[in-house]
């Protein structure tokens, strides 16, 4: 009985009593329940308390059930309908059978609640409880700027700032953009398209943000698609853990933004997703983003489970890779979480009085709570990882164990990114600021016989695209183990400075030939396949500086794209008419297994060219994205 009266004091205490939720949890000491069940009630309770209090005014409880006041009635409401073991009452508690004697009207008004937010699915509207997006309304007065994505695959960074931004003052710093009462934009200088506002302005009831316009997308979370820069001779991109979508629509809008022409953009991205709720939210997200001509979906489908050599993932050049983390560099974790708390109005009209215990006599109204963000560094006692995972770590071991399977995790997805047979380009993010998730992570994948053997490397800061390359904050060089260059081709952003951003991780893994081209990719074929022969007998070897030598680059094959083609190299049978003794005029045609048929320039697809092609992005908005 405790625990909901433990749960109820705890949300209502005053405001002003300070301290975040987990601390105030964490620092009392006559608590009867365990503080991690009291956390995890008290928060998943918050989480869901919009729908929550829907469910009680229109199933009307309270004005039934007087004894129960509205804190009390959403947190066992919450575990009636959400909890897999059912309120943790004994049967004949009256708590409990004031709530269940209306477990069918509850029910309907929880179902209804679900399709008033067009979800298919319990899972799916628990998929949309854990992306926030229930609370996409909030309006706390918290100093971190809201960052805005524009999406230009629907619209352009002048069009927005000419109507959904028009009004604003621009700001120089983003610091500025925070100040409350203000209403000011900052452009950021490292990712196009990306702008920070004032945080107390609501943009979430606005025509951009309902029509995928613009997506609130935290800076730092627009580094991984920023920093993998899909091009064209990148050919596919898998994202391997995508939902809710944002870098999945991210990178869309870059892939496009690489392409003259939406409609010639002959590229995919596989998105994976392995929780079918959250796989719902990722499609949704992907639909109103206007990315879904470009993004195959993979719903519930397990990233490890895929298999790299199917012919389906051939042309996958580039992988992002955001798995699940401890979510450590989340801004907001650590404060009060907002609750809404169902309506007195219809039972005070009929006269009914919370009880005294475990309520507070003059509970707020039909208004959020919000609380004051206190200090809390010492608390390690809860973890909640961004999947929405609560883990009580109450010691030093605890955080160790916990960071250890998660890491084992994060280095299992690399290893098998690394396999993928065309890739070159991997990226690695985390929302989390321990090194153990990020630089350790890093650094033994890199040490793995995987990456040797393939030949993966870190993408060093000065091979990095431009904003990323001047970006100031880098890896933690005594987590690198004094390795001053990795440390610096790693990307770090901390949730606590002047850059306004969440704690984040980045690293890209590159390599400079993908696996299938071998060394007999330097020996030139005919158009059958057929190794070409000198006089000798020989193997014709490519000479990619000499001009001189004639013939046409379509008459000759590497080894590497005639396995792609499913053609076995055959035993030499002698020369063949028309490649007698010719070999290309061009430069070795590098086996290419991700052209899908579109416009390829082999030159382009050396590593060390790649910037210095890549179109200005952010300098000039792109132009308007024919939706499809
Ligand atoms: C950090 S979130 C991804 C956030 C997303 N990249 C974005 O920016 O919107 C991690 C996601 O990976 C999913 N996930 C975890 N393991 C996976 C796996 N083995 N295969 C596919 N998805 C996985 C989780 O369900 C979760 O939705």
């Amino acid at each position: 009985m405790s625990l909901y009266y433990e749960a109820a004091d705890l949300l209502t205490a005053p405001t002003n009593a300070g301290g975040s939720l987990k601390s105030r949890i964490f620092s009392k000491k006559d608590l009867k329940s365990q503080p991690a069940q009291i956390y995890a009630l008290a928060i998943e309770t918050c989480k869901w308390s919009t729908v929550l209090k829907e469910v009680v005014e229109y199933a009307d409880l309270l004005r039934l059930e007087r004894k129960v006041t509205p804190i009390l009635s959403i947190l066992l409401v919450h575990d009636l309908l959400l909890a897999k073991r059912g309120i943790a009452l004994p049967a004949t508690h009256g708590l409990r059978t004031s709530i269940e004697r209306h477990k069918a009207r509850l029910q309907a008004e929880f179902t209804k609640a679900r399709i008033r937010r067009k979800l298919s699915t319990v899972e799916a509207l628990k998929a949309h409880i854990e992306s926030g997006l229930e609370n996409a309304s909030d309006t706390s007065d918290s100093p971190h700027p809201r960052w805005v994505r524009i999406n230009t695959l629907k619209t352009t960074l002048e069009d927005q700032l000419d109507t959904t931004f028009a009004g604003y003052e621009y700001a120089t710093t983003v610091d500025a953009v925070r100040q409350r009462g203000s209403k000011r934009l900052f452009i950021d200088n490292n990712i196009p398209n990306l702008l920070a506002i004032t945080p107390s302005i609501d943009m979430s009831k606005s025509d951009a943000y309902r029509s995928g316009d613009i997506i609130f997308q935290d800076k730092a979370s627009c580094f991984p698609a920023y920093l993998l820069d899909p091009l064209p001779e990148d050919g596919d991109i898998v994202d391997t853990c995508s939902a809710p979508g944002n870098k999945t629509t991210h990178i869309a809008a870059i892939l496009l933004a690489h392409n003259s022409e939406p409609d010639e953009c002959s590229q995919s991205i596989h998105a994976f997703e392995k929780n079918k709720g959250r796989a719902e939210t990722l499609e949704k997200m992907v639909n109103v983003a206007g990315s879904q001509p470009w993004t195959k979906l993979h719903p519930g489908q397990d990233f490890l489970k895929t298999d790299p050599d199917s012919p389906a993932y051939k042309n996958v050049g580039a992988l992002l890779l955001d798995p699940s983390c401890s979510g450590s560099g989340i801004v907001g974790r650590d404060e009060m979480p907002e609750l809404h708390l169902p309506n007195l109005k219809e039972a005070a009209k009929t006269g009914s009085k919370p009880p005294k215990k475990g309520g507070k006599a003059a509970e707020p109204k039909d208004e959020s709570r919000k609380r004051k963000r206190e200090d809390n560094a010492s608390s390690l006692e809860v973890m909640v990882d961004d999947d929405g995972e609560v883990t009580a770590v109450n010691s030093e071991e605890d955080l160790r164990v916990r960071l250890e399977a998660l890491s084992k995790f994060q280095l299992e997805l690399l290893f098998h990114a690394f396999k993928f047979p065309a890739a070159r380009k991997i990226t690695y993010s985390t929302c989390s600021i321990h090194a153990e998730e990020n630089e350790s992570v890093v650094q033994k994948a890199l040490a793995h016989p995987t990456a040797k053997e393939r030949g993966w490397r870190i993408q060093k800061r000065s091979e990095q695209i431009r904003g990323m390359r001047e970006w100031p904050v880098r890896g933690l060089i005594e987590a690198c183990n004094s390795n001053d260059e990795l440390a610096d081709a790693c990307i770090r952003a901390n949730k606590d400075d002047e850059h306004g951003t969440m704690g984040f991780f980045l690293a890209g893994f590159v390599r400079d030939q993908p696996e299938a081209v071998s060394l007999d990719a330097e020996f030139l074929r005919d158009e059958r396949g057929h190794l070409v022969r000198d006089l000798m007998g020989i193997p014709v070897r490519v000479q990619p500086q000499d001009d001189s030598i004639a013939g046409s680059k379509d008459n000759f094959k590497t080894l590497a794209q005639y396995q792609d083609d499913g053609e076995e190299e055959e035993e030499w049978a002698g020369f063949e008419d028309d490649v007698k003794e010719e070999v290309p005029k061009t430069k070795a045609i590098k086996a290419d297994p991700r052209s899908k048929g579109q416009k390829h320039d082999t030159s382009s697809t050396e590593k060390g060219n790649t910037m210095k092609k890549r179109p200005q992005l952010g300098i000039k908005p792109d132009k308007k994205r024919r939706k499809k």
